[in-house]
Parts: C-alpha cells; structure tokens; sequence
C-alpha cells in the first residue's frame, strides 16, 4: 500500500505531503482546485506517466523547473521508496535511492488502475487499449509475462523491418522467437481472460440484470491454426504488407451483448459500468493472485452514473479491499460508507488534511 506521498510542482498544486491509510482516502474541492492533480501525481509515481497528458512538460507546474513525486510503499517485502523527477526535459526514476532503467520496477511495487470520466473509452477505442488491459494484469499476475512479452516486441520489430524491406528469408528467421514468445503471452492472457470473465458477468448481472454482457478474447491470429501455420500461408501478404499481421499483438478482447459490441448496444452509464466493471475484476484478481495490491483512483464517479448505480459501484470498490483514492466536490457528493473518514481538501492547489 502507499503509505506516504510528496508531490513538489504538479500542475497547480503547492508542495504537500499526504499519508495515506488502508481503504478509501477521499479528496475533496472546488473545480480546477487540484483535485485530479493528486491522483495524477500518483498515477506517475506508479506508471511513470499521467493518465491525461501525453507528455510530462504538460503536467509539472507553470513556472516549476522540477516537479518530483516521492512515495513510501509497504508490500510483503518490505518497504519501498520510490520516486519520480522530471526536471529540464529529463526524467529520472528512483527506487530506494538507486536510479532505475525500467518504469516497470516502479509498476510492480505500486500497480495503480484509474476510474474516471474516460474509463469508458476501452470499449470505444480500438484495441490497443484493450491490449494494455490485458497486458496490465498478466504482468501483476504472471511471472514470466512481461519477459514474454518484451521478446515478443523485440523479434516483431526485427521482423518487420525484413518484411518492409521485402526479406522473406530474414524474416522467417524471427518466426521462431515469435511463435514461442506469443504463444507464451497467448496463454497467460487466456488464463486472465478465463478468471476474469465469469467474475465481471456476474458482477454485472448485478448492476444490470436487464442485459447480458459476454466476453470474447481473440488471440491475434486465426483459430484452429497454430501462429506458424498463418505464417507459412500469409508470408507473401506479410511482405506485401510490410508488416506482421498475426500474433498477440493484434489480439483483442471483445465486450458483446446480443452479439453486438458493447459500444453500439448500451448507453453511456451502462458502458461506463461495464468498463469499471472490467476495473474492478481485475483488482480482485491481482488480490487474489497475492502478487500485488492495486491502487485504485476513482475521479469524478458521479458522471453518468444514477445515484443507485454510484452506490452500487461505490460498495463493490469497497469489496475489493484495495486501496483508494476518491474525489468529489463537496463531501455530501460522496457515496454512502465513504462520507466518514479522514482526507484532504483541495482549495486552489492547497491540500490540508480533513475529518470528514
Ligand atoms: N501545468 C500546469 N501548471 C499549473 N497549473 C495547471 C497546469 N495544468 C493545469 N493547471 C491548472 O491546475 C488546476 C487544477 O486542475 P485539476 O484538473 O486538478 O482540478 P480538479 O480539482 O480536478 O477540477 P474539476 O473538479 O473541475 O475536475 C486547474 O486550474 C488548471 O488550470
């Protein structure tokens, strides 16, 4: 769990040093007070980005020349301390006073999901994000994955360089190291993909018992054959191509109710719920996994939910026994069970602690 947390030039926020307990922490304040920035200096801590900004020079403050996120973490190992500095276009990433390389070092020990206003959008997106899903909870769950899927990465670029320039014989030469590694990332997404889809049906039933929510993963490549075989048959439209058109990075994980993609067969609050939904399952897997102890930051929850729906949603994060993170305007706005407690008000970038 976070323990602690300094944030120093994060958008509009003044320098501040919150503490955090089990369970729900909530943050409350006015519009453009400074809210969402808390849950976005998190959010870099954990993933080494912000959830709203593609780049960090749009996130560190107007006029800062350093903007650095320092936390404490407590896993079963011990522990951590990790930080994050972005100061004159660079940016550097510590673990327990040493400079790290990989941002997923920073991931394993802090893993943090977010629900907002944009969750929705991974059903309305293309697959890429639904991709990155799935790519999030086989890296907590599942040893190898990310070793798996770097080799994967590795070879399909090197491939795909020999297709675009028209090397067939190159090419085959990545096929081996492709078919291993995707098969391998293959798996580890069918075992996630097979937990999580009962869990989230069941957990949706309840929220909307009126519609059925199926799941369906497609691996990247064509049933019934083996990732060799399409291949051997496709190799002349690869080259065509110029790039490798089978494989698990082109897998995707399908939401249908009545056949139709969830997109075009629900409402914006029910494709909201299906999209935490999916949020929540897969914490519960990662608790359950004992592999890791998921953040979750829930901004805005009241956007397009009706308040039987909010609090619906609001006991199942409760369920998950994560811990969290939760906004509102005003304390009133928060759900039932979240209104008692301690956290932080947000008035024009100043955080200060508060009863609720
Ligand atoms: N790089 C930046 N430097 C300084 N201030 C910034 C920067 N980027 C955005 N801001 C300002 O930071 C303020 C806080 O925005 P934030 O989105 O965190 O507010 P919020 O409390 O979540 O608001 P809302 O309830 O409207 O979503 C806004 O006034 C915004 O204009």
């Amino acid at each position: 769990m976070l323990r602690e947390l300094d944030v120093t030039g994060v958008r509009n926020l003044q320098a501040c040093r919150l503490s955090f307990e089990p369970g729900f922490t909530v943050v409350t304040g006015a519009n453009a007070a400074g809210k969402t920035s808390v849950l976005e200096a998190v959010h870099l801590l954990g993933r080494g980005r912000s959830f709203r900004a593609r780049r960090l020079d749009q996130v560190i403050g107007r006029e800062q020349s350093v903007m650095r996120v320092v936390g404490v973490c407590e896993t079963t190992h011990g522990s951590h301390r990790l930080g994050l500095e972005y100061s004159q276009r660079q940016c550097r990433v510590r673990l327990d006073g040493e400079d790290v390389r990989l941002l997923s070092q920073l991931a394993k020990i802090l893993p943090v999901q977010v629900i907002n206003t944009e969750t929705q959008r991974i059903l309305q997106d293309g697959p890429a994000g639904r991709r990155l899903y799935l790519n999030w909870g086989c890296f907590h769950v599942s040893m190898n994955y990310h070793a798996d899927w770097q080799r994967h990465e590795r070879a399909l670029r090197q491939r795909n360089a020999a297709l675009r320039s028209g090397d067939g014989r190159l090419a085959r030469v990545w096929e081996g190291e492709l078919v291993t590694s995707g098969e391998a990332v293959d798996e580890a997404r069918r075992d996630l993909v097979a937990g999580l889809s009962v869990a989230l049906q069941e957990l949706l039933s309840s929220w909307m018992p009126e519609v059925a929510v199926v799941v369906e993963y497609r691996r990247g490549w064509r049933a019934g054959s083996t990732l060799q075989e399409c291949f051997d048959d496709g190799r002349l439209r690869e080259l065509d191509a110029g790039f490798t058109l089978f494989g698990p990075h082109r897998a995707d994980l399908l939401l249908k109710v009545d056949g139709v993609e969830a997109q075009f067969a629900l409402s914006r609050g029910q494709q909201k719920l299906v999209a935490i939904g999916l949020m929540l399952v897969q914490c519960r897997q990662l608790m359950r996994s004992d592999s890791a102890s998921p953040l979750i930051l829930v901004d805005d929850l009241a956007a397009e939910l009706d308040a039987g729906r909010r609090e619906q949603v609001a006991q199942a994060l409760k369920e998950t026994s994560c811990q969290g993170i939760m906004t509102a305007i005003e304390p009133g706005d928060l759900p039932e069970g979240f209104q008692n407690g301690r956290g932080y008000r947000v008035e024009q970038g100043r955080v200060s602690e508060m009863i609720y």
